[in-house]
């Protein structure tokens, strides 16, 4: 944690100050001071979530397939560091990402910390029975903007990757096992972000009305001299 950047310290929620400022050795009051000073800015949350999807969607784009052993010490050694919520992997078919072809190892393999969760990603209903087969007691769904980005990610169309949703949702919903959603689009969708929330929202309206939460999240990756903005709406229902 001591090793964080300031500017991430500033994202961590009240219970992660809290937690900080116990583990530095400094007093509670202080650090309650600093979540209330924090809280009352006006314009900004309560609290920002942060989820560490390293191990997860930065693993599924190396290009050599790292053991699951380094994996899981990753993911172990990620639980130290102050997060609070990390995504292990995905049930995804191996002959589509070979990179998260262990994800029944990973997930039965990490040490699970008091206090951090595992979530993990389900395309679709085996995916989900697999996942909870292994462990997980989170999840998350993920669809498209756009039927072609849809097709070429989970190979349906935006109809029907919300009927898989539903049957996920549903399912986890009668686990009590939380849901969290990604929407993907591409950097020039932003126009339709709005529209593309309010269709997902309203086609899992029946099943989703736990949901309270909508967040847009913003990628900024550098790739040599260039940079690229990626825009990712996510719903979390906890
Ligand atoms: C969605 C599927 C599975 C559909 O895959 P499909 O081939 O259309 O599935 P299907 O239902 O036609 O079944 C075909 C075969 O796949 C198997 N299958 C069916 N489902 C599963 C499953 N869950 N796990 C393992 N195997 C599965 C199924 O058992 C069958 O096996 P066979 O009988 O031929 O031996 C496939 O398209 C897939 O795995 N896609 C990969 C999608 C993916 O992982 N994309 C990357 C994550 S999204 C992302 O990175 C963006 C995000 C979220 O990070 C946001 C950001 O960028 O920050």
């Amino acid at each position: 944690m001591g090793n964080l950047p300031s500017a991430a310290k500033h994202c961590l929620n009240y219970q992660q100050l809290l937690r900080e400022h116990l583990w530095s050795g400094d007093s509670v009051a202080g650090a309650l001071d600093a979540a209330q000073e924090a809280s009352q800015l006006p314009g900004l949350p309560e609290y920002v979530k942060i989820v560490e999807v390293g191990p997860r969607d930065g693993l599924q784009n190396e290009k050599v397939i790292v053991p699951t052993d380094i994996k899981i010490e990753l993911i172990n050694q990620l639980s130290q560091t102050g997060l609070s919520v990390i995504e292990v992997t995905s049930f995804v078919s191996s002959r589509w990402v070979p990179q998260m072809a262990d994800h029944a190892e990973v997930m039965r393999g990490i040490r699970q910390y008091p206090g951090v969760r595992y979530p993990v990603l389900t395309p679709n209903l085996q995916g989900f029975q697999h996942a909870v087969a292994a462990g997980a007691t989170e999840i998350a769904v993920f669809g498209a903007a756009s039927e072609s980005f849809s097709k070429k990610n989970i190979n349906c169309s935006i109809e029907e990757s919300m009927g898989r949703f539903q049957e996920v949702i549903s399912s986890a919903r009668h686990m009590d096992i939380p849901v969290r959603g990604y929407l993907l689009m591409k950097p020039n969708s932003i126009s339709f972000v709005s529209i593309s929330l309010s269709l997902l929202v309203s086609h899992l309206g029946s099943s989703l009305k736990h949901i309270y939460h909508v967040h847009v999240m913003i990628y900024i990756i550098a790739f040599g001299p260039y940079l690229f903005i990626l825009i990712i709406s996510v719903i979390t229902s906890h």
